[in-house]
């Protein structure tokens, strides 16, 4: 284990207050998220589920300081607002707090897995070696420590996403956002991607939000919030499947 875990499992890491988000839309606005209320908890899997365009990429880059909400505020670990803070004060904010997996990766091409990982690290001022160490050892986390010098070209579509999120979870990141992290994925792969996040949450006590169209998730969930056209429908705490959990275990180290 190369994290320390933050907070205390069920204390919130984040906490958003009427968020408005409006798109141009010929003349007039959309309005793709109405007055929503979200928060999320460290040690907690939290899914976001809702059909294409209700919302839920906007909700994640709003809550993560990537895209200016209309109206509300986000608070998020020690901030009282996000989004009161500087633009380069955000950066810094999700820089080192924040980790992001997407569906498309977002690698290099031109880098192997090892400088994926450690060029994060040194730009949150790690030195080289440390920055190298630590990547390592989040590669072999996700089972990749006999990949470590192979660029994407050379990478399954299981081990760019284990590239992508030993990349996210070496920053020690105490929110993780994943957006439809598994859906370029087959069955075995979703599952330990699955798995890795569980863990995240579990083992490290960062707080996991992940938006997917992927029923396999379900069952590894603390909760599961769906939205629709931009309003939270439901939001159900449930008991993560025991299995789920006794699995988690099995995800490569
Ligand atoms: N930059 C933008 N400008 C204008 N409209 C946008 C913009 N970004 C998103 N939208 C619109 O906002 C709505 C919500 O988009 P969003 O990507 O949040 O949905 P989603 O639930 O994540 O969908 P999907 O599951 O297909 O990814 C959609 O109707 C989309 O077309």
């Amino acid at each position: 284990m190369i994290t320390k875990v933050h907070g205390k499992h069920g204390d919130a890491a984040i906490e958003a207050k009427g968020i408005i988000k409006r798109f141009k839309s010929g003349r007039g606005y959309v309005e793709v998220l109405k007055n929503v209320d979200f928060d999320a908890r460290h040690g907690d899997l939290t899914m976001v589920m809702g059909p294409s365009g209700s919302g839920k990429s906007t909700l994640i880059a709003a809550l993560s300081g990537l895209l200016r909400p209309d109206e509300g505020t986000v608070a998020a670990l020690d901030q009282p607002n996000l989004w009161k803070l500087s633009s380069g004060k955000i950066d810094k904010f999700r820089l080192d707090h924040c980790g992001f997996i997407f569906q498309g990766f977002n690698l290099f091409p031109s880098l192997s897995a090892l400088q994926q990982v450690t060029t994060v690290l040194k730009y949150q001022g790690l030195t080289p070696d440390a920055a190298k160490a630590r990547a390592k050892l989040a590669l072999e986390e996700v089972g990749l420590g006999h990949r470590l010098h192979q660029r994407p070209a050379a990478l399954s579509g299981g081990e760019k996403q284990r590239v992508a999120i030993a990349r996210a979870l070496a920053k020690d990141p105490q929110i993780l956002f994943a957006d439809e992290p598994t859906s370029a994925l087959d069955g075995e792969n979703g599952q330990v991607v699955i798995r890795l996040l569980r863990r995240a949450a579990t083992e490290h006590g960062a707080a996991v939000i992940c938006v997917t169209h992927d029923p396999r998730l379900e069952a590894w969930a603390d909760r599961v919030i769906h939205i629709e056209d931009g309003v939270i429908i439901d939001d159900q705490r449930r008991s993560p499947d025991p299995e789920a959990l006794l699995n988690s275990a099995l995800a490569p180290h």
